[in-house]
């Protein structure tokens, strides 16, 4: 369970740490505090030290959300799923394939752990969709791979702030949550995302939480990056 409000604008934000130790996870979280109530942990936390991080994390009455993006035969799904469901996370990310939604669902199945299904990474255009091989624009990909994670009882669909409307539209439920990264503050470095939105834009247009790395990880002062953001999410409410 979440540990705060879903209307405190706090839980409608995800920090991506995404830090190069635990140590330095470890000075973020403390020097964030209050500020921040909700933590991903991927690839560079997770393969080293995150997973125990995030256990005692969601032990601590922070909000988890393990972005592993699993992807590999139905068995080692559903088996990695259900070691995750017992760290206590919140979220766990795969990759929308149908089998391995369906093996996520497996893993989870009578847990409190939601499954997320990444559609189109928000560093991919149309560009990077036809040279991975996929026909059709990226918009119609994110929509049905939308489509059928909700079909294969997924609880939220990773995808662009570009396309919440869309989905929605597209009969995407609202118990489904829109989770969006390529979050960047007006003026802030896009990087490598290409399909980016700001936090107000992002909440105006339906995203249900936003996930933010950079924009407040490798900035100075963390803290007023952060609380900069709840102030568009708070602003995007009206
Ligand atoms: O699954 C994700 O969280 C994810 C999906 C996606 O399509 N794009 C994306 O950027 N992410 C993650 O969201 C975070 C974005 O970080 P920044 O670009 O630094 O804000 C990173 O941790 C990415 O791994």
């Amino acid at each position: 369970m979440s540990p705060i409000s879903n209307q405190d604008p706090r839980a409608k934000l995800f920090v991506a740490l995404d830090l190069p130790s635990l140590a330095e996870a470890e000075r973020l979280v403390a020097r964030l505090g209050d500020t921040v109530t909700h933590y991903k942990i991927g690839y560079r936390l997770g393969y080293s030290d995150g997973i125990a991080f995030g256990r005692e994390l969601a032990a601590s009455g922070k909000s988890i959300f393990f972005d592993l993006k699993l992807h590999d035969i139905d068995n080692t799904v559903r088996e990695g799923v259900e070691s995750i469901v017992k760290t206590g996370a919140h979220y766990l990310t795969v990759h929308a394939y149908p089998q391995t939604m369906k093996a996520a669902a497996a893993g989870r199945a009578g847990s409190h752990l939601k499954i997320l299904a990444v559609t189109i990474l928000t560093s991919w255009n149309d560009v990077d969709c036809a040279e991975a091989g996929y026909a059709g624009s990226l918009q119609s990909l994110v929509q049905s791979k939308a489509k059928q994670a909700v079909a294969l009882g997924m609880d939220g669909i990773v995808c662009s702030a570009q396309e919440t409307g869309l989905l929605r539209a597209a009969g995407i439920p609202d118990r489904v949550e829109l989770v969006t990264p390529g979050i960047r503050p007006a003026g802030v470095d896009s990087g490598d995302q290409k399909r980016i939105v700001t936090p107000r834009a992002a909440i105006a247009g339906g995203a249900d939480r936003l996930v933010v790395g950079r924009p407040i990880t490798a900035v100075a002062d963390p803290v007023a990056a952060a609380q900069a953001i709840l102030d568009e999410i708070v602003m995007a409410r009206g």
